[in-house]
Parts: C-alpha cells; sequence; structure tokens
C-alpha cells in the first residue's frame, strides 16, 4: 500500500519526480488523473506501489480546474492510503499572478486542515538553485533565462516571494540558506517559529544536501511542495525498486513529437533536423483541413520508418522563437495536432515516443488513452523511459514513452535516448 502521494501539475513534472522517488528505493507508479486509481489494473498497481504520482495537466488550466482536480487527486490519493502528500510543480516555478501554484498549494494545506508548508523550487542537477529566495537557472536568474519567453508561462521576475505573493491568500516567508546549512534540527525549529504557522515558506537550496536536509527537517509536514529535487531526500523502503522493461525492441518504429518552445527543446530540434528525418507543423496547413495536415505528417513518418527503422522522425512544432503564433488558439491547435499523430502512429505500429514539453505531453498520453506509466530506464536528469498501455481504443497496447522537459536534457537527447531503452 502506497503511503507517499504526489500531484504533479504536468506529466513530463510527474515521470521526472517519479524517476527521482524510484532512484530513492520506492516503487512507484504515475497515475493519469485521479480516476486512473480507483479501480482496475490501476488500483492494483497503485496497491502494489509505495508511492503514487498522479499526473495532472493543470499548471496553466483556469485556477478553479486546477483547485477542483488537485483536490480530487488528494481525495483518490488518501482513499489509496497515503499519508504523505507531495505538490509537484515545476523547477522554473511555471505560473502567473493568477496561479496556479499557490492557489493549488493553499487549497491542498485547506484540504488537509494544515497551515503551512515548505516550496522548494531548487534542483541543483538540472541548474536550479535558490539563493536568498531568487531562482536561478544555472547561472542566470531566471527572469533573464529563456523561461522570460516562455509562450503559457513567461517568467518576469526571479524572487519566488514575489511571484507566489500574488498567488496566495497566505503569507509568503523565505528561510535563507544559513538556516538550511544548520542542519536539519535547527531548520525544523525554525520552521515551527509561530512567525510561518499559517505561511507559504520558500527555503532556499543550492546542492542536493540542502535538500536533503530539507526532506529530514519536514519529514513530519503533511504537505511539502516542490520541483522533483526535494524527493532526494525522501528514502523509500525498496533500494532495490525495479524498473520496467522496455515494452518495444531495437529498431521497433519509433517518432520524437515536440511541441515545446523552450530553449533546451530548441537546441535539441536543431540537433534532430541535422541528424534525424523531420517535419515542422504547418500551422496555416492544420488550421485549413486538420485531419489533412495530420495524415500528411503520419505518412511522412510511415515512409521514414520504412526507409530506415533506426532513425525516429522528428516532428515538431518549433525550431526557432518566430515559429510561435501567438494566436490564442495556436497552442492548443499544436497539442490537438501532435496528439492526432501520437494515436495515428501507433496505430500505425509505433512502440517508442519521445514526447517534448509537459502540455504536450499531457495532450499525447490522455489522447492514448494511458491511465498508468511504469518507470523504466533513465535518459537524462528528471528524463526518463516509461512504460505504459494504451487505452482500449488505441488497441491497449504497450509503448515505450519518454515525456522530457521542455528545458531538461543534452541536445542529443533526440537521437541518443534511444540507446538506454532496454
Ligand atoms: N508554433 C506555436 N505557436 C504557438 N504555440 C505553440 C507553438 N508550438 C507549440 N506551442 C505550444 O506551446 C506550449 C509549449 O508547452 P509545453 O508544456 O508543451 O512545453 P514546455 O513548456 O517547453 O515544457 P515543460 O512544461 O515540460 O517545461 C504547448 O501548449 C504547445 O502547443
Ligand atoms: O520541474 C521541472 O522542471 C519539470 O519536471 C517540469 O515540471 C517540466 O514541465
Amino acid at each position: 500500500m502506497p503511503t507517499l502521494g504526489a500531484i504533479a501539475d504536468d506529466f513530463t513534472g510527474a515521470t521526472d519526480l517519479a524517476t527521482t522517488l524510484v532512484a530513492r528505493g520506492h516503487r512507484t507508479v504515475v497515475a493519469v488523473g485521479p480516476d486512473s486509481i480507483t479501480d482496475g489494473p490501476g488500483r492494483a498497481a497503485a496497491d502494489a506501489a509505495d508511492a503514487v504520482v498522479i499526473a495532472l495537466k493543470s499548471r496553466t488550466a483556469p485556477v478553479a480546474e486546477a483547485v477542483d482536480s488537485s483536490l480530487a487527486a488528494l481525495r483518490a490519493l488518501r482513499a489509496a492510503g497515503c499519508r504523505r502528500f507531495y505538490f509537484k510543480f515545476c523547477s522554473t516555478f511555471d505560473s502567473t499572478d493568477r496561479g496556479n501554484i499557490g492557489p493549488v498549494a493553499d487549497a491542498l494545506l485547506d484540504a488537509l486542515g494544515e497551515r503551512r508548508a515548505v516550496v522548494v523550487p531548487s534542483f541543483p542537477v538540472t541548474g536550479r538553485t535558490v539563493y536568498r529566495g531568487r531562482l536561478f537557472v544555472h547561472d542566470e536568474l531566471l527572469d533573464e533565462s529563456p523561461m522570460r519567453h516562455h509562450p503559457l508561462t513567461p517568467m518576469r521576475d526571479s524572487h519566488v516571494g514575489r511571484l507566489l505573493a500574488p498567488q496566495t491568500t497566505r503569507p509568503v516567508r523565505l528561510v535563507g540558506l544559513d538556516t538550511v546549512r544548520a542542519g536539519a534540527a535547527a531548520l525544523a525549529s525554525a520552521l515551527d517559529d509561530p512567525a510561518l504557522a499559517d505561511a507559504l515558506v520558500v527555503v532556499d537550496a543550492t546542492e542536493d544536501e540542502d535538500l536533503r536536509t530539507i526532506a529530514t527537517a519536514t519529514r513530519e509536514h503533511p504537505l511539502v511542495t516542490g520541483a522533483a529535487g526535494l524527493a532526494l531526500g525522501l528514502t523509500g523502503p525498496r533500494p532495490d525498486a525495479a524498473r520496467a522493461a522496455a515494452a518495444s525492441g531495437p529498431g521497433e518504429p519509433g517518432v520524437v513529437l515536440s511541441g515545446s518552445a523552450s530553449s533546451a527543446t530548441r537546441a535539441q530540434v536543431a540537433h534532430g533536423r541535422a541528424h534525424l528525418p523531420h517535419r515542422r507543423l504547418d500551422l496555416a496547413a492544420l488550421r485549413a483541413d486538420f485531419d489533412a495536415a495530420v495524415g500528411d505528417l503520419v505518412a511522412f513518418a510511415r515512409a521514414c520508418w520504412q526507409r530506415d527503422p533506426l532513425r525516429p522522425p522528428l516532428l515538431y512544432a518549433v525550431g526557432d522563437l518566430g515559429d510561435l503564433d501567438d494566436s490564442p488558439a495556436a497552442s492548443a491547435l499544436v497539442e490537438r495536432a501532435l496528439a492526432a499523430c501520437a494515436t495515428r502512429l501507433v496505430a500505425a505500429g509505433a512502440r517508442r515516443l519521445l514526447v517534448a514539453g509537459g502540455e504536450t505531453s499531457g495532450a499525447v498520453i490522455t489522447a492514448l488513452g494511458v491511465r498508468t506509466l511504469t518507470i523504466g530506464s533513465p535518459i537524462a536528469p528528471g528524463v526518463t523511459w516509461a512504460r505504459a498501455v494504451c487505452g482500449d481504443e488505441n488497441g491497449g497496447r504497450s509503448v515505450d514513452v519518454a515525456l522530457k522537459s521542455g528545458n531538461f536534457g543534452a541536445p542529443d537527447i533526440f537521437t541518443e535516448a534511444w540507446s538506454v531503452l532496454v
């Protein structure tokens, strides 16, 4: 029976957290939405796990919808037996003045009858650190990093407290690195200070050891919030937690579907364009005749498989920022198109899909009717292969999926990820 329940605000974040939990000794299942673990095989998978991560597509949803789905996830996790909870948001704090990090954290605290929670975006292995409340992405402050230009959540400040304050009804407080470095006991008593009793508390961390200290200091807190880094300090009961074997064999058809406009993905798209057969989504063609435009992309991918099964085609939405279309429906159109490509390509034989972008991954996995994901071979920090069973409407096929966060992975990930799939 699981004891740790996590709610991730997007799908790449869910597999990011799950891969860290597996590495730390938790048998972990990723469930697609709260309903996936209420009965059937999803329920059985949850019962056999130490940790369950529920993947939501709530990061950029309307606030009320994000709150409702997060509360539904909390109810499902409690019903499954979980006693501690982890709200996983993005390591670059992707959100707007309205939310959804603050409103979801507030709602989860209220539902648990709790008053305060730590807020820990730091994830040093991917370059995210927090010092004096400012979030850095490698050497740059968040608002000076390419996250400034994100199509859905442009990050125009780097002070986590200032980003969070307009989103929450609670006061926002900061606990600095000096307190963290004083050790878990000192940090625990600092967090128990009555001045922080009702607050969301942003905690500095620049190294993995800081995250382990924060995890130890908060081990009695029913709710923690953060990126995946905090899970480094959560030791599970099974150091040998197994990883799923691949569903597909080498040479079986694969595809890269990229809807991300993030800078790391743009470098990966550039590398992919140099080494893989590729096509960019044509938004005008999709608007004019959606089915025909998707049909062209699918036909292209199938022809690529026939020519060279070892070089998966790359279907991508953004090569450079000039490709971005700022009309309101463009992002939904791209998500719908890549999701339609995924279902049609799986029907045509695709067994391995590398998807770039959290929203994009949510659209693809939902369209495939996947209910649970089992973590397989790791690819890069925060990126892993996972084994998924498609819904009956997609033939119930088992496929391998890698859900890559927009800003994770080396430039050659689209060509190199396949070699670790065993
Ligand atoms: N050409 C385009 N014009 C407008 N919107 C686009 C275009 N291409 C992609 N998008 C949209 O941009 C959004 C990118 O978000 P997504 O979460 O998929 O990537 P990301 O933010 O880089 O990833 P992550 O959340 O994992 O960091 C998607 O909604 C996608 O549909
Ligand atoms: O924390 C991160 O950066 C990622 O897991 C993520 O949330 C990507 O969308």
